[in-house]
Parts: C-alpha cells; sequence; structure tokens
C-alpha cells in the first residue's frame, strides 16, 4: 500500500553558515493494505517530515514512493485523494460544532450537501461523537476533540490514514479510546500510519513498527521480533544517588556472576543489566553490590522493550533521549 525506496528530505540550516539539516536520509519502506504501521523514535528523528512527506505536504529532495497505488512525485493530487492525515494539534476550530467541522470537511472533498450531512451524521455515530456533537469543540475534552480530528481524516473513506502522533498529552482512558478507533479503522480495511514516541503505543497499537534515529531506519519488524532480537531478562537497579559508576565497575570485575550480555548506567544512580535468567541472577548481584560497599535500592526484572532495541541499536534510550 505504501513502497518507498530512498526518500529524503534536508532542511536549511536556521543557524547561518551552518550545513543543511538532513531530516530524513534515505528511507525504504513496504506497508501492508490494512496493518497499523508505526514511526517510533525520538524527539527530532524526523518521523513528522517523513508522514507530511508521504501526505504530500512536503516535496521530498529525493527517493521514490507509490502510494495507494499513485505515484507520489508524478500525481501529489492523486495521493491526497486517496489518502487521509490528521497534524499533530488536529484542526477543529473552538467555535464550531463537530457536525459543522464534518459536514464542512466532506464538502471539501467534493461532496454535496445532502450527502455530506449523511456523512457526517454517520462519522458522529462510528466516533461516538453523537451526545456532544451540536456543542461547540472548545466544549470538548482533550480525547473528545481528539476522535473529532480523526473522523475529519477519514470523511471522505481515503485508502490510507496518517496520524501524528495521535494520543499525544491524552490521559490513559482517551488514550485507549482512541486506539480503539484505530483498530476499528483497521477492522474496516484502512491502512493507518501513526507515528509516536511513546513505547507503549508501539508495542500494543502497531503491527509493524520502524524505529527511526537521526532521519534514518534503525530497525524494522513486529514489536514481537525486534523485542525478541534482546535476549533474556532486563533487571533495573535503583542506588544510592552518585553511586552508578562504582557499582558497574564492581559488577565488571567480580568474578563467578551469571553473564552479563550487557551493562548500562542510568544516569548516576542506576544500573541496567541484560542478561539470560533475571530472577536467578538478582541474588548474586545483591550480593556483588553489598560486598562493593553499594547502597542498593528498588530492583525491578523486565522483559526487554522496545526502548531495549533502540539502546541496542543506538546506545541511547528514547525515553531519556
Ligand atoms: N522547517 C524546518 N527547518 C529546519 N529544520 C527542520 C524543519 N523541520 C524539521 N527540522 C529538523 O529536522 C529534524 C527532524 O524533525 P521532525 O519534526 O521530522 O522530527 P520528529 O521525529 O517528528 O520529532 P518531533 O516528535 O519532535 O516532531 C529535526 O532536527 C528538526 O529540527
Amino acid at each position: 500500500m505504501i513502497e518507498t525506496k530512498g526518500l529524503r528530505k534536508s532542511y536549511p540550516s536556521k543557524k547561518r553558515g551552518q550545513p543543511p539539516v538532513d531530516a530524513v536520509r534515505g528511507i525504504d519502506l513496504d506497508v501492508a493494505p490494512g496493518e497499523i504501521f508505526g514511526f517510533l523514535g525520538p524527539n527530532g528523528a524526523g518521523k513528522t517530515t517523513t508522514l507530511r512527506m508521504l501526505a504530500t505536504l512536503i516535496r521530498p529532495d529525493g527517493g521514490e514512493a507509490r502510494i495507494a497505488g499513485a505515484d507520489l512525485f508524478a500525481d501529489p493530487a492523486e495521493v491526497r485523494r486517496r489518502i487521509g492525515y490528521v497534524a499533530q494539534g488536529g484542526g477543529t476550530t473552538d467555535a464550531v460544532t463537530a457536525r459543522e467541522e464534518l459536514v464542512m470537511q466532506a464538502r471539501l472533498h467534493g461532496t454535496g450537501k445532502a450527502e455530506a450531512v449523511r456523512r457526517a451524521d454517520e462519522a458522529l455515530k462510528a466516533f461516538e461523537l453523537t451526545e456532544f456533537a451540536d456543542r461547540p469543540c472548545r466544549t470538548y475534552s482533550g480525547g473528545q476533540r481528539r476522535r473529532v480530528d480523526i473522523a475529519l481524516g477519514v470523511i471522505h473513506s481515503p485508502k490510507v490514514l496518517f496520524l501524528d502522533e495521535p494520543t499525544v498529552g491524552l490521559d490513559p482512558a482517551s488514550r485507549g479510546h482512541v486506539w480503539t478507533e484505530i483498530r476499528r479503522l483497521r477492522g474496516e480495511g484502512m491502512t493507518v500510519v501513526v507515528t509516536t514516541h511513546y513505547l507503549d503505543e508501539a508495542d500494543a497499537l502497531c503491527d509493524r513498527v520502524s524505529i527511526v534515529d537521526h532521519g534514518g531506519i534503525v530497525a524494522e519488524g513486529t514489536p514481537e521480533t525486534l523485542k525478541r532480537e534482546i535476549s533474556g531478562d532486563v533487571v533495573l537497579i535503583g542506588l544510592g544517588a552518585g553511586e552508578a559508576e562504582r557499582a558497574a565497575k564492581a559488577l565488571r570485575e567480580q568474578p563467578g556472576l551469571p553473564e552479563l550480555h550487557r551493562l548500562e548506567q542510568r544516569g548516576e544512580d542506576g544500573l541496567r543489566l541484560y542478561l539470560d535468567d533475571g530472577a536467578a541472577a538478582v541474588p548474586h548481584l545483591l550480593r556483588a553490590l553489598d560486598g562493593a560497599g553499594v547502597t542498593t535500592g528498588t530492583v525491578q526484572l523486565q522483559r526487554p522493550s522496545l526502548d531495549d532495541v533502540f539502546l541496542a541499536r543506538t546506545g541511547r534510550s528514547i525515553e531519556q533521549s
């Protein structure tokens, strides 16, 4: 449904005399029909730029792309007819009601008045917006307003929907509601592409994920396969302030400990360890730290997350970027 090769974009630097910013450095994608595909990465990774290029809002500097059967470079107008796009901040107006917004949007897509009213009504029902459809948008909660944004993005039944950070700033219940709507659209056969910097969102919502950093893809696959690459368990150990370096040294030098695949310092007062059997290793680790006179606090045992995949590929954490 979406195929790209070497898609790239640079911006002139905002600082005079500085080289251009390579926001997207050549991205290859193959998104299948009916999947929820996610771009996960820290701020500035190039997610929004990629999405805006695919949605015809920014012209790429180079590469190739076909979206829903139309060529992005040769026929952007046809691409635009076949896609929907919802920007980060959304597009609703304070004083206008959801019903009015939806009718207007349908008419913008060339629909006649009666048909626009009918489609708006259908969308209000599908997105569970009917109850407050005739109140101005300024009276809605963040989650309700987000659902109006998405309803506006799909009023013309596009084949592909692009959503930029669809749940940013929402409370957990509203995020769950938005995820339900996105899954419903997939159930109707729509292909949905989302950007997110929330690890749990990429994990729970997306069928496949591209993890992006500095304008390039550093890993791609289903959340499950990506996490399976990181074998074993993750153990997080909280320490006294400023103890991380001493603790890391003590564990690295301690003979007879279970094999550590990797050991990372988390700031100045935490360690993150990757090993085969976390539960069996914890008593040994604590004894070794105690023997070195290091104060330990909380200990958590986790399965690897998508952040561990990012860390393994880039040496940094998305959460701490
Ligand atoms: N109009 C612009 N002019 C100059 N640089 C830009 C412009 N837009 C984006 N950039 C730069 O391009 C890079 C990628 O930005 P982009 O917004 O695509 O990242 P992102 O992953 O979506 O991050 P965020 O989640 O913060 O929006 C960043 O270094 C950003 O500063």
